[in-house]
Parts: C-alpha cells; sequence; structure tokens
C-alpha cells in the first residue's frame, strides 16, 4: 500500500501545500465525496490519477444538503478506513473539514441554483442543491483545483455544479465520470450498505428496467408509455415510493417525449427505508 495522503482540517494548511504544488508546476484535481468510500469513488480518483495531476480528495459529509428528516446523522462515517482506501488508490491528500471550519458562526450565504436543480430529486429533496451548490463552490474556493471530477450517477448534481460553475465564472473545469457498477447491473453508493440482503437482491432491476427502458427510445419509441410501464415494474419488483421515472435531456435535462439526441433515463426510488437513484444513457439511433 502506498502512504496515507497528507491530511488536512484547516483551509490555512491546505492552501499552504496547493501553493507548493503549484510553484512547482504541478496542477491539482478535486473529488469531493461524502467519505464512506467505495469502488464508485476510488474509479474518480484513479481517473484523476490518470491525468497525472495531484489528487486531493475532499471528506465532508455537507449537513446543508440533507433535509430535516434525511439520513444526516446516521450516514455512514469512516474516516480511518477512507484515508487507508485514499492511500491504496494513490490520492496525494485528503481535505477533511469540520462543520464549525465549513459553517461557523455567522455563516449566511446560499447558492441558488437555476432551472438544473428544479424537478427530479429538486422536487423531492427541496433545498437539497443550494446545499449542494453551496459547499461545491466552498470546496473549490478552498482547495482552487484545475479539475473537479464527479460522477455521473449523481447525474442531476453534476448538471447543477456544471450550471453554478458556468454562471458564476469560476476558474475550474467540471467533467463527469461514467457510474461504476456491481456485477449485477447495481450502481455502487454508500446508501446501498443500508440494504438489507433481500432488498440488495432486488436492488439491480433498477437500472435493468432503465436500461430497457433506454433500449427501446433508442429505436424511437415514444417516452410516456414506457415512463409508466417502468414505474409499474419497480412497483412490481418491490420497490415504492417511485419518486420519480423521467426522461431528460443529457445536456439541459429538459424533459424529453421522443429521443433525438443524447438523453438520461433517470429515476429515484426506495426499497424499503432506503433511497436509490440512477440513470442510463440514451443514444438515439
Ligand atoms: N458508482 C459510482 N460511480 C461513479 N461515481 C460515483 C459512484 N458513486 C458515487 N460517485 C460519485 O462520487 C462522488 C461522491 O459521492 P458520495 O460521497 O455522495 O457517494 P455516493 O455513493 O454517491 O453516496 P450516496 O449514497 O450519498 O449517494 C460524487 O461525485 C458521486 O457522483
Ligand atoms: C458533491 C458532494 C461531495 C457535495 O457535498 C456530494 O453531494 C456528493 O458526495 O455527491
Ligand atoms: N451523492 C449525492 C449526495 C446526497 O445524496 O446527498
Amino acid at each position: 500500500m502506498s502512504d496515507l495522503p497528507l491530511r488536512f482540517q484547516s483551509v490555512d494548511a491546505l492552501r499552504a501545500q496547493v501553493a507548493t504544488w503549484r510553484r512547482a508546476g504541478e496542477r491539482i484535481v478535486l473529488v469531493p465525496t461524502m467519505g464512506a468510500l467505495h469502488a464508485g469513488h476510488l474509479a474518480l480518483v484513479a481517473h484523476a490519477r490518470a491525468m497525472g495531476q495531484r489528487v486531493v480528495v475532499s471528506i465532508f459529509v455537507n449537513p446543508t444538503q440533507f433535509g430535516p428528516n434525511e439520513d444526516f446523522s446516521r450516514y455512514p462515517r469512516d474516516t480511518e478506513a477512507d484515508l487507508a482506501l485514499l492511500a491504496g488508490a494513490g490520492a496525494d491528500a485528503a481535505w477533511l473539514p469540520s462543520v464549525e471550519t465549513m459553517y461557523p458562526a455567522g455563516f449566511s450565504t446560499r447558492i441558488e441554483p437555476g432551472p438544473a436543480a428544479e424537478g427530479l430529486c429538486g422536487t423531492f429533496r427541496p433545498g437539497h442543491f443550494s446545499g449542494v451548490a453551496t459547499v461545491v463552490t466552498k470546496l473549490l474556493n478552498q482547495v482552487g483545483p484545475d479539475v473537479a471530477l464527479f460522477g455521473e450517477k449523481d447525474f442531476q448534481q453534476l448538471q447543477v455544479i456544471r450550471s453554478v460553475v458556468r454562471d458564476l465564472d469560476m476558474p475550474v473545469t467540471i467533467e463527469g465520470v461514467p457510474t461504476l457498477r456491481e456485477a449485477d447491473g447495481l450502481a455502487l453508493s454508500s446508501r446501498n450498505r443500508y440494504l438489507a440482503p433481500a432488498e440488495r437482491a432486488i436492488a439491480p432491476r433498477l437500472h435493468a428496467v432503465l436500461s430497457g427502458i433506454a433500449e427501446r427510445l433508442a429505436t424511437g419509441a415514444k417516452a410516456a408509455p414506457l415512463m409508466a410501464e417502468g414505474v409499474a415494474s419497480l412497483e412490481a419488483a418491490g420497490f415504492g415510493p417511485v419518486q420519480y421515472l423521467e426522461v431528460r435531456d443529457a445536456d439541459t435535462l429538459a424533459p424529453v417525449a421522443q429521443v433525438e439526441r443524447e438523453a438520461r433515463v433517470i429515476a429515484a426510488a426506495y426499497l424499503g427505508g432506503t433511497r436509490l437513484i440512477d440513470n442510463v444513457a440514451v443514444l438515439p439511433g
């Protein structure tokens, strides 16, 4: 195993290290996470490494993106295990701010993202994308990376962050990384560890249903009946409630009735007490 990454808990110390790398002509890649790391996160780190750069991974369970009845307090946290995984993956530094460092007394600013944050998860998690946009803006300002990587698993989040960075002229390139899946198709996610064995056996149906819809959309089928069928299939498999199952344009996230350019079939559904999200690309023709 490689050395543990350098660990930082103050903005000043982090910035001093980044400045040292910059003086040496090195570029910086940031991988923001909420910890409880799994192979999906490590795929982002590997992608960053392949760019031949310094890799900073932030681990921060951000309270402002959780709703009052969501899982903030029980969200899995295991920093030492995360650092060991990051060492194996070759990350250079871990940015581990406390809640007080991110949101000191008197903190009062919120970023309100535009239309990309409307609908889909934005409907079912009010305030969520404002919390994400605010914390990601802070993380980008703290680290000052050249590139920041985000997973396509959280597709709406990726588009929200792209829109914030574009609208606020932030000097960073945002790159999406394809979703890493288990052999049976389930997207890796920290929340998968909430699934009981019987739920874990059902969970891959989400990807299977979305993939089946994507195949038929690619041959010109209309979206509306496929969406209704997809919800019914998920419910029959044991999911519920299905919060949404929609077809959206891959760039604008506008609803799509029939696919003419790249789109995504995108869904969020509960399986028992666990909320799962996933999405699949549709390429016409
Ligand atoms: N399976 C995956 N493949 C690729 N990227 C992923 C995957 N899972 C998470 N990511 C990305 O890792 C980054 C950090 O995500 P986060 O720490 O919230 O993990 P998560 O597994 O998505 O957790 P959660 O269960 O909270 O959704 C995000 O950019 C997210 O899109
Ligand atoms: C981008 C992020 C780290 C912001 O807290 C979080 O939403 C996540 O892990 O996807
Ligand atoms: N991976 C997205 C973070 C969240 O669900 O809050």
